[in-house]
């Protein structure tokens, strides 16, 4: 089904149009992409913008909209005044979702001061307006601190402004949203989500627009867009600093698991952080958890000593440790059941606490290691791993070196899964 998205560029791939095209496409519909304005832009600052003359928006709607059965528009980033009338005009008689972008979430204009006027003259009336509370704010003038303000501005969105439907969204407040349709107040719980944010707006107006077209009804189509939207939050792309759009198609079941099972791992072990201190290399410790058909999950940056306590650098992600991931691919190998795996400093008290409590220890040696793996670029990690596990009968719990990777003395923990891992790191710190 055809989805009409008339919004801006951001040259960082943010937000705007190439957020909306994804999500659409993710939700497979076709994306009609009409562009208005070119922003200058990155994750940090929007330096500028230039709005296409209004006449090139009106060309462009004109191109697409005899040709495709459009289902539904959504409407962003709109740049003059004379774009929000023409845009208007334009697609009267459609589903329109509204997006009613101001201002960037960096605090630079998106659009002018005739715009705002024009926009709730025009434009405001007939659509499902989707502000989050700063726009709902400005569009109302009234302070919204609670979803009881929410609700209210909401309401005043349709009663005195005329739209169809409100939907007021709390990323600002509590994480619940609110849809006022009917007459009737709907409210949408949400949480915190870490991750980046940068798209949001376009990603949950351009979700609520697709799903519509699809001939969802209200308020599904509410709480289908928001859960779309934390799902791209929390496979929000670091490079990017901003949604990820596509996360729904790239995820499955099991990736999920494993990326929360290690999340709340990394956090069990910021639990421990004073204990484990001492435990964590120059190089830093790092985590990895395997899916079952064995892609793998790791703190991104590494969980580094931090004052008493440790600290993880980035988020936990896909393919975020080399080393790791290579050891526990060559560990799988011999035993597919084992997932998880973690490095901690060498130290012999350590490897002696291992023994005692009756888990199997092996280790392996670089100076045993064979010139050809030595001369290949970078087959020392899985001869090390091979080797350890060839010296001993029974699966190992913990392999250990006295000087290989950054050439500092290591232990690896192995477990069946996170929780697992974190359990026996628990047991040796004792
Ligand atoms: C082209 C364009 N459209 C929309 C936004 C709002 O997105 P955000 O609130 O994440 O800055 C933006 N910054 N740029």
């Amino acid at each position: 089904m055809a989805v009409l998205i008339i919004a801006g560029l951001d040259t960082g791939g943010g937000a705007g149009l190439k957020a909306d095209i994804e999500t659409v496409s993710a939700l497979g519909e076709h994306p009609l992409p009409v562009l208005t304005s070119v922003t200058y832009q990155n994750p940090e600052k929007v330096s500028g913008y230039f709005s296409l003359p209004a006449e090139v928006v009106r060309e462009e709607i004109r191109a697409v909209r005899g040709h495709f059965d459009i289902k539904a528009v959504k409407v962003g980033v709109l740049g003059s005044g004379e774009a929000v009338k023409i845009v208007a005009e334009e697609t009267r008689g459609l589903l329109r979702v509204l997006d009613p972008v101001l201002t960037s979430s960096t605090g630079h204009p998106l659009i002018d001061v005739e715009g705002v006027e024009t926009l709730k003259d025009l434009l405001i009336p007939g659509s499902i307006v989707t502000p989050n509370v700063p726009e709902a704010e400005k569009l109302t003038g009234m302070k919204v601190s609670s979803v009881e303000d929410m609700k209210k501005a909401a309401r005043i969105l349709v009663d005195e402004f005329g739209a169809k439907t409100a939907v007021v969204k709390g990323g600002h407040l509590d994480y619940t949203d609110v849809l006022y349709w009917n007459g009737e107040f709907y409210e949408f719980r949400g949480e915190m989500i870490e991750g980046f944010t940068h798209g949001t707006g376009c990603a949950f107006s351009s979700a609520l627009a697709s799903l519509l077209a699809k001939g969802m009804g209200l308020p599904e189509a509410v709480e289908e867009a928001k859960r779309f939207v934390e799902t791209a939050i929390v496979f929000s792309s670091s490079e990017g600093k901003c949604i990820n759009p596509l996360a729904p198609l790239e995820i499955d079941v099991e990736r999920w698991r494993t990326y929360s099972g290690l999340k709340n791992a990394v956090k069990r072990l910021v639990e421990m952080g004073e204990l484990l201190n001492p435990f964590v290399p120059e190089v830093g410790t790092n985590f990895a958890y395997a899916t079952p058909q064995g892609e793998v999950f790791a703190v991104k940056g590494r969980i580094v000593r931090y004052g008493k306590t440790i600290k993880p650098i980035g988020p936990v992600e896909l393919n975020a440790s080399d080393h790791l991931k290579r050891a526990l691919l060559k560990f799988r190998e011999f035993y597919p059941e084992v997932r998880a795996v973690i490095n901690l400093r060498y130290s012999r008290e350590l490897i002696e606490r291992t023994e005692k409590l009756g888990l199997t220890v092996s280790f392996y040696d670089r100076r045993e290691e064979p010139g050809e793996v030595k001369r290949a670029e970078r087959g020392t990690m899985e001869w090390g791993i091979e080797t350890a596990i060839r010296r001993v009968r029974e699966r190992p719990d913990v392999i250990y070196h006295l000087g290989d990777w950054g050439k500092e003395p290591m232990v690896l923990v192995f477990g069946r899964d996170a929780r697992e891992v974190v359990r026996k790191v628990k047991e040796l710190l004792g």
